[in-house]
């Protein structure tokens, strides 16, 4: 990974280098910054500082071509004609009204005029929490085709065509059982890692599973080398809200995530889901089949729970490449970003549909991500550095009157983000390449901290942070909710991203009020001798084959995802009769690490042998390594200062501006300031007073 290596120790007495990772600087695209800290009475130290993030590239904006895109390219277009739909595109104010009808496999291209999707003017003013009843009515009627299929409320609805099975209401209305109350207990934030399955490659390459999964908890088995190149085991501990393991399929995936939140969205509320990590983590695999299950519920709410209330559920689809922004339901039409007076965000062009049964939408998420997939040139290299965005939107028209546009009521956004190691790649040689890591950076730093102002009902939200969080603005004020998915990936290879994307996921779940998370075990807790006794034998793994040539079963296949009974009778019969599950505490069966095969057996069980200076030595590690967090911490909480000061002197130009409310901000943003620098200060003065104490040197001179 670039930009990993930041640092190693040499204890000059002992004769011996001691090395350790910082795997921590993802988000800051710092490059390949060395430091060197020498152990005093052995030898000096020497440190450079190029392992802060490059600020310059936070400006970094643009560029990028338009072929971005690869969520959900493993879609198949599993709808085979025959069916035939109504799909009706927004109604910008004063515009057009376009339908389209699919017969028999036709193209979907329909001759659809873009839209302009005002965000302010009639799309995020959300319509006042009561509507009486006398002014209900049928949105369905408003956009009855003339042919094709829409919803009728008096047939059974939920008819799968293909299997023609009618699913009963009071079977349906039982997943919904109290709407209200579940809206109150909806976290704001919802932090979840989903472990993926080990595959193919890995398996042949005779890796190891390294995560071990508990409910809501999981830890992560580093193995190091220590001083004298014997190899050891780091533990890395974390609690989320939930730790889903690779036994979980797509359909647990989304009772945990976004069932709990699509009632809620109908009252008043914005909600977004979005998955994150590494490439090949499995975020379009999780995020994929998301939308289509949220809009089965979302219209099962409208036709019994809302039943003639006169909601509407649209559809749209883009993504945002390299800053820019394409349509993903309308041939990849160049979208652009058009802020109003009131500051309030436009994505002028944006096809939105109306739909009214899941095939429909099917059908246009399918489109969607062929769109995206046959924009790109099929390289996972370029598609996984764009972020794809579906929205599901939830509308009502107002004194339900035809003739005025349908106002937003609530709005559910999916978001399958760029590969998060990618934000790292701000030191390549390629200048866009560059850029594209410099705005993906931006854009994982401007999510948590929207995420973060979010959640502290901050008044100012920092979405000019990255072209994402603009875009997603009126989905971060208001009643809103958030929920994140981090993928990770189990094996060794693949341990310093994993350890990234948990530490990101930590970070957010974190900056949650009322948190629970506890904090990476390694990073408040350097002792070394309890990591390396981790009883290497309770490490279980756990893997199956995949069964298609990209290393994986179908995920078209259906959800259920679990190994084939022939895995562990011819692949790994070990597995089976091995099956050892250690006492850890699982409150959810479901959720219970699978059973698997005892991992990392052959590597040698040293006892640590560290001495007293190790000891030291470590604790001077870990407390470099805690200053240099709490010194990207303060540079992110300067760069947001600065952010509103500038808001500040924007605002004090305006004509009739409030001296004393100038004043008094400007005393409350500089009392901050100054207390971050006060706060750095004193730890940087506590470290050195420690460096001193075991007669560290430190140098600023470039030699030994
Ligand atoms: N939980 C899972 N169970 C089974 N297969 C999975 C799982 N998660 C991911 N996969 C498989 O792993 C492969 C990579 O997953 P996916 O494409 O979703 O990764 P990604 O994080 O979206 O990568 P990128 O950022 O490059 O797009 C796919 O073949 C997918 O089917």
């Amino acid at each position: 990974m670039n930009g990993a290596g930041r640092q190693g120790l040499r204890s000059g007495a002992a004769g011996v280098h001691h090395q350790r990772q910082y795997s921590d600087n993802f988000l800051d695209g710092s490059s390949n910054g060395n430091r060197w800290l020498q152990s005093a009475g052995l030898q000096h130290l020497q440190s450079s500082t190029n392992q802060l993030p490059p600020l310059q590239d936070y400006n970094l904006y643009g560029g990028g071509g338009a072929q971005g895109g690869r969520m959900y390219r493993n879609a198949q277009r599993s709808f085979n004609g025959g069916t035939e739909y109504y799909v009706e595109p927004s109604t910008p104010p004063g515009g057009y009204r376009a339908s389209m009808q699919k017969k028999n496999g036709d193209d979907l291209s329909g001759d659809f005029s873009p839209g302009l999707l005002d965000l302010h003017s009639f799309d995020t003013e959300l319509l006042p929490p009561e509507m009486p009843a006398s002014n209900a009515y049928d949105g369905n009627s408003l956009y009855q085709p003339g042919r094709g299929r829409s919803f009728d409320d008096s047939e059974p609805y939920m008819l799968s065509k293909q299997t023609g099975r009618a699913r009963a209401p009071e079977n349906i209305l039982k997943s919904f059982p109290a709407e209200k109350e579940k809206s109150n207990s909806v976290a704001k934030i919802k932090v979840v890692v989903r472990k993926r399955p080990m595959n193919k490659k890995e398996l042949a390459k005779n890796e190891e599973d390294i995560i071990e999964t508990y409910s809501n908890s999981l830890t992560v088995h580093e193995t190091k080398l220590k001083v004298d190149l014997t190899q050891y085991v780091e533990k890395h501990e974390f609690v989320f809200d939930a730790v889903l393991n690779e036994e979980v399929t797509n359909d647990e995936v989304y009772r945990e995530t976004v069932e709990p939140i699509v009632p809620i969205i109908f009252e008043r509320t914005k909600a977004t889901c979005f998955a994150y990590g590494q490439t090949g983590s499995g975020k379009t695999y999780t995020m994929k089949p998301l939308p289509l299950k949220a809009s089965r519920d979302i219209l099962r709410l409208m036709h019994h729970t809302y039943r003639n209330q006169g909601f509407q559920l649209f559809v749209s689809f883009f993504e945002i490449y390299g800053g820019k922004l394409f349509d993903l339901l309308n041939d990849r039409k160049k979208l652009c970003m058009r802020e109003d007076g009131k500051q309030q965000v436009c994505i002028v062009g944006l096809q939105e549909y109306r739909v009214s049964d899941v095939e429909n939408i099917k059908e246009l998420i399918e489109k969607g991500n062929s769109t995206r997939s046959t924009g790109t040139t099929g390289a996972n290299e370029e598609s996984s550095r764009s972020h794809a965005i579906l929205q599901l939107a939830i509308k009502r028209s107002v004194d339900g009157n035809e003739s005025k546009p349908p106002r937003l009521v609530g709005k559910l956004s999916f978001i399958d983000l760029a590969g998060s190691e990618r934000g790292a790649d701000t030191t390549d040689n390629d200048k866009q390449t560059r850029i594209e890591g410099a705005e993906i950076n931006k854009s994982l730093l401007a999510l948590k901290e929207c995420i973060r102002a979010l959640d502290n009902d901050q008044g100012h939200i920092p979405f000019r942070g990255s072209k994402l969080t603009e875009v997603l603005r009126d989905s971060f004020v208001g009643n809103s909710r958030t929920v994140m998915i981090s993928c990770i990936s189990p094996s060794t290879g693949s341990c310093e991203h994993t350890l990234n994307t948990l530490r990101y996921a930590d970070r957010v779940k974190s900056l949650s009020k009322g948190n629970n998370t506890k904090k990476d075990a390694v990073s408040s807790n350097f002792n070394l001798k309890e990591s390396s006794t981790v009883p290497l034998s309770s490490i279980t793994g756990s893997a199956y084959e995949d069964r298609t040539t990209d290393g994986w079963p179908d995920e078209n296949e259906g959800d259920d995802f679990s190994p084939p009974e022939e895995y562990y009778e011819q692949v790994k019969p070990s597995l089976k009769k091995n099956v050892k599950m250690e006492s850890y505490a699982t409150t959810d069966d479901k959720l219970k690490k699978p059973s698997g095969l005892m991992k990392w057996k052959d590597l040698p069980k040293v006892e640590p042998q560290t001495t007293h200076a190790e000891d030291d030595l470590n604790a001077l590690l870990q407390e470099e390594e805690d200053l240099v967090n709490a010194h990207r911490t303060q540079v992110e909480e300067t760069m947001n200062i600065v952010r509103e000061e500038m808001n500040l002197l924007v605002e004090a130009d305006q004509p009739g501006n409030q001296l004393d409310d100038y004043i008094t901000r400007l005393n409350a943003i500089l009392s901050q300031k100054a207390a971050g620098i006060l706060q750095l200060q004193t730890r940087l003065a506590h470290f050195q007073k420690r460096l001193k104490e075991h007669n560290v040197l430190v140098s600023s001179t470039t030699g030994y």
